[in-house]
């Protein structure tokens, strides 16, 4: 692979994704599965964000200790499966600025198609972390990477679920400074730009709007 991809490789995370994949997964444990992983990603992500030191006094002695300055990140997700991603995120980063990123991928051309932005205005300084559970082919996450980097964040990461082999090059020749973290890669996609084997629509199993 190539040293943009960070992929979790744990024994929590295999069996998190096996539940994930499962067809009898129900949109309640999909929701919290994908809530866990995104978590997990997000932790990995910021491994790398800098601190300040904070003194506090803890009940026995004072303490030398440190700060993130959570104002510094602004988390994007790509409507709608990222908003899956989105609470796990904030779990750990609770005051990250959020902007959304509306697009779907049409089914026929399988390219994105725009339909929804709101960022914060002032991105200078501040990192931005794109959340989207599923790298396919990729055009998605390009189009989002080439949004955000629009509004000059100091440095863009991309953070999925699952991932196949042609959207992370497609995604890492088009922008090799972003860094990607997945949970997992699989082995290619279908016919209908769907990663096999995949989970499925990511979306639809999210919301509970499966056909
Ligand atoms: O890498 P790509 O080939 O661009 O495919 C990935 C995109 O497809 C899915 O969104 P979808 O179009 O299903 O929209 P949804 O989140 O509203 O379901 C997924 O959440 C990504 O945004
Ligand atoms: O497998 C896939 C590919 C794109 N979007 C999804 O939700 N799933
Ligand atoms: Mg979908």
């Amino acid at each position: 692979m190539n040293d943009q991809l960070t992929v979790l490789s744990h024994p929590l995370v295999g069996h998190i994704m096996t539940e994930l994949r499962d067809q009898n997964t129900s949109p309640h444990q999909f929701r919290a599965l994908v809530r866990k992983l995104s978590m997990l990603l997000c932790y990995e992500a910021t491994r790398d964000l800098p601190t300040v030191e904070k003194q506090v006094i803890t009940p026995v002695a004072p303490a030398q200790g440190v700060m993130v300055d959570q104002s510094k990140l602004v988390f994007l997700p790509i409507l709608r499966a990222g908003l899956g991603m989105l609470d796990g995120a904030l779990e750990l980063v609770p005051d990250a600025s959020v902007g959304h990123l509306g697009m779907y991928r049409d089914e026929e051309t399988l390219t994105p198609v725009h339909y929804y932005t709101k960022l914060p205005p002032q991105f200078e300084g501040r990192g931005a972390v794109i959340l989207d559970p599923m790298l396919a082919t990729g055009g998605s996450a390009v189009d989002a990477v080439e949004k955000a980097a629009s509004y000059g964040p100091a440095w863009i990461k991309f953070l999925c679920i699952l991932s196949a082999p042609q959207g992370i090059e497609k995604l890492s020749k088009a922008y090799p400074d972003v860094k990607i973290y997945t949970a997992a890669v699989d082995q290619c996609l279908n016919d209908h730009g769907y990663i096999v084997p995949g989970l499925g629509d990511a979306g639809d199993r999210i919301f509970g709007t499966v056909g």
